[in-house]
């Protein structure tokens, strides 16, 4: 890996930054095809698809008890960190939930009132990595919410991972399914004799998962299109190359397609970086993936000519996390209002994030945190206004109400206001 320079950058280049492609639309045909046989022919369907992408011959979906064995028979140490980490993302949580509120204006009584999802499905990935983290992400923010009934997905397995198993217990989900990919979301969608369809899915997972995700969209919520880790990291000369490189490295881990990124307008450091990454890749256990992410065209090390172009990239690049290491990494973030989560300062690691700070991790990737928020209580909730006008209210604003209606042609609805005022 090179440092660039920043204003080097050809037009080609800074698309391949700033419009990464999740590599969807290749598959887009495939996965409509998996979604619509779940749709139309159920449990067989599933059954079929569990055979073909995951070599398993499933009998019964319902792993639900297993999952609650599993909790109760994984090691003490493993266990407790599961809880550790529920309890912390619980309570960061239950800051978001909302309360309902209203307010009194010349006779108007206006109000907004929140309302949880009668259900929610939640996608544990387990294809290739185990992710337990990712089924309390999504678990127990909906169960915060007051969702009634939360439903867990995992691909089926010879032996399902039981540490996923047990998070999947600890965050409170209500039932547990094996099946994974494109069949699972289309399963947790439209429902099938052995799974029913739920009102929101939320979760991360390969392409399959995300396209299919992408399909069923309309039909049912879904919290986001969440593709390959992300980190960007923000850093001037006074931050430290090994802590730099040790972040990029780490989301590096998680996928070929992930994009690891560091800005600063410190030649020194950009070098001291790329040195870094030089020699702790090797030490790694995914040195394979992560040699894959740091070369694709989304990485790199990247020379600013200032603070405030650095800041102005990172703006552009609309990272799902951020790392900040700086002598005020306040006033730099403060430049900065897309990203989906920010970590700052040198002990704030993006590791904390993605297991047991609270936060959560599921966020927007592909530049989607211009526009999009990370999973949180409020991808469970739906809200409803509620008014009530008194007499006077409603005469202050008959005009109004009527002048509009007429010049919308409907006379019915000025009539409706009219018929209450005795003339
Ligand atoms: N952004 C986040 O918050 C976050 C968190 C954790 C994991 N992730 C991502 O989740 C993903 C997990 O991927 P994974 O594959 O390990 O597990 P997964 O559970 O997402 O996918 C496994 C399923 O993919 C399906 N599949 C595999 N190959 C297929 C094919 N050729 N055609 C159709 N379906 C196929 C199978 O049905 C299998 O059950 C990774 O990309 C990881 O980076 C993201
Ligand atoms: N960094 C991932 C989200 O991009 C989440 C994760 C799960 N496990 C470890 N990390
Ligand atoms: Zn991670």
């Amino acid at each position: 890996m090179d440092v660039q320079s920043i204003s080097e950058l050809d037009p080609a280049e800074r698309r391949a930054l700033f419009e990464r492609d999740a590599g969807l639309e290749e598959i887009r045909d495939d996965v409509a095809e998996i979604v619509h046989r779940v749709r139309e022919e159920g449990d067989v369907a599933l059954r079929e698809y569990c055979r073909k992408f995951d070599d398993v011959e499933v009998g019964n979906f319902d792993i639900t008890d297993e999952a609650e064995r599993a909790y109760e028979s994984i090691d003490d140490d493993v266990r407790e960190a599961i809880e550790t980490a529920a309890d912390n993302i619980r309570e960061f949580h239950e800051h978001q939930v909302r309360e309902d509120w209203s307010y009194e204006t010349e006779g108007r009584e206006l109000g907004r009132r929140f309302y949880p999802l009668d259900s929610a499905g939640v996608y544990a990935p387990g294809g290739t990595a185990a992710y337990p983290s990712s089924a309390l992400m999504g678990i127990v923010p909906a169960t915060v919410a007051g969702v009634d009934h939360v439903v867990a997905v995992t691909p089926p397995a010879e032996q399902i991972n039981p540490v996923t198993l047990a998070a999947i217990h600890a965050g409170g989900a209500d039932a547990v399914y094996q099946v994974g990919g494109a069949q699972a979301i289309s399963a947790m969608a439209y429902g099938t004799e052995s799974i029913d369809s739920v009102d929101v899915i939320v979760g991360p997972g390969n392409r399959w998962v995300t396209a299919a995700k992408a399909e069923v969209r309309g039909d049912v919520k879904i919290d986001m299109l969440a593709g390959p880790s992300e980190v960007l990291v923000l850093a001037d000369g006074t931050a430290d190359p090994e802590r730099l490189g040790a972040e990029m490295i780490a989301q590096a881990e998680h996928d070929p397609h992930a994009a690891v990124v560091t800005v600063t307008d410190d030649v020194d450091l950009a070098e001291a970086v790329v040195e870094e990454i030089d020699a702790q890749t090797g030490d790694r256990d995914r040195e394979d993936i992560i040699r894959e992410a740091l070369a694709n065209e989304a990485s790199g090390v990247f020379v600013a000519r200032s603070m405030s172009e650095a800041a102005l990239f990172a703006d552009q690049f609309a990272p799902e996390h951020i790392y900040v290491e700086a002598d005020d990494e306040d006033a730099l973030l403060d430049r900065i209002e897309n990203y989906g989560s920010a970590f700052l300062g040198p002990h704030s690691p993006v590791a904390a994030g993605d297991y047991a700070s609270g936060t959560n991790h599921v966020l927007p990737t592909d530049a989607q945190a211009r526009l999009a928020s990370g999973l949180s209580v409020d991808t469970f909730v739906r809200s409803a206004t509620v008014q009530r006008l008194s007499e006077d209210g409603l005469a202050e604003l008959r005009e109004t109400i009527t002048t509009l209606a007429d010049r919308e042609g409907l006379e019915a609805h000025a009539h409706s206001v009219d018929v209450r005022f005795d003339e």
